[in-house]
């Protein structure tokens, strides 16, 4: 192993029956890095977690973690937190058992209270995971998945279903293990989320790896945008691209149109209604690559 990659994945592939669901994938995750792993329905990501967790053999390729196969599970268990998409827990036992007994195939060692307040179960700790709501099984998922601060913490959508108390709870906690030195490796269709945090991406399209990068470096292709609506009546604004009276201007010179415009308003005394001004997101690139299909 690389010292400083803690997953490697060269060439993967995995097919279910005759069907390539992951083709010739190749991305490294850093020791200490947010790797937000981004793609669209079925583009393959579930696919090419469950093979790092160990859960689904490569149909051709390798996969590494921690230099070791997913499947030599004494080696990487131990080492690794996983938050998957579906959770199998025995619905008749408590939110406590449930953590304490995932905790103790870990291998790992933790204060069971501390990791329930940590995911916000404190007041059901006693309840069974049958009268568990969808959101608070999420975070039953996210409490097993961080027991015991794992080296490297893989979160499949973990916020899909969450209201918005438990999304920043999550992402506080997911903060405290990073600062301690976690890795850890995400998917998520909220793009912001990926957007704030993520130190790199990977975008997977259709089975494949499509771009990769810092957020900065996948979004600066693309021109950030200017929007803003006018009263009738006013002066046309020293700028094109005008839809329904109201304005969406593309620039790869966000400071210096931005500053024209408010300075044009300015002397003509115009106000621009509903500003918005922002540089390309995360959205603007997967839209292109729906486009390039
Ligand atoms: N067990 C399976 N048998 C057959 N096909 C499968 C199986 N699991 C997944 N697939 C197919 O493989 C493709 C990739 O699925 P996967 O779950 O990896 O995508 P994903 O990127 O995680 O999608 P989503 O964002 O919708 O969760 C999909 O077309 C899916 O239908």
């Amino acid at each position: 192993m690389s010292d400083d990659h803690v997953i490697e994945v060269d060439r993967l592939s995995v097919a279910y029956g005759d069907f390539a669901a992951v083709r010739d994938l190749s991305f490294h995750v850093k020791r200490g890095e947010l790797y937000a792993l981004l793609g669209s329905n079925g583009a393959g990501k579930t696919s090419t977690l469950e093979v790092v967790e160990g859960h689904r053999p490569v149909t051709s390729g390798a996969v590494r973690v921690f230099g070791e196969s997913p499947q030599n599970r004494s080696a990487v268990r131990p080492r690794m937190g996983m938050m998957l998409q579906e959770s199998g827990f025995a619905r008749d036992l408590t939110v406590r058992d449930s953590v304490g007994l995932i905790g103790a195939l870990s291998g790992r060692h933790d204060d069971l209270d501390r990791v329930l307040g940590m995911a916000g179960l404190t007041r059901k700790r006693d309840t069974r995971v049958s009268q568990l709501s969808g959101g608070e099984k999420r975070r039953l998922d996210f409490a097993t998945a961080v027991f015991g601060a794992p080296e490297l913490i893989i979160l499949d959508e973990p916020t899909a279903g969450l209201d918005i108390q438990s999304r920043d709870a999550l992402w506080a906690a997911v903060d405290q293990l990073r600062d301690k030195g976690s890795t850890v490796v995400l998917t998520t269709h909220y793009l912001e989320e990926a957007q704030q945090r993520a130190d790199r991406v990977g975008l997977m399209h259709r089975g494949t790896l499509r771009r990769e990068g810092t957020v900065e470096e996948l979004t600066q292709t693309l021109p950030s945008k200017i929007s803003f609506a006018l009263a009738p009546g006013d002066p046309e604004p020293p700028v094109l691209g005008a839809r329904n009276g109201a304005f969406h201007v593309e620039t790869f010179d966000l400071q210096g149109d931005l500053h024209r415009l408010l300075d044009w308003a300015q002397r003509a005394g115009v106000e621009l209604q509903q500003l918005e001004a922002g540089p390309t997101r995360l959205d603007d690139v997967f839209r292109t690559l729906d486009a390039a299909a």
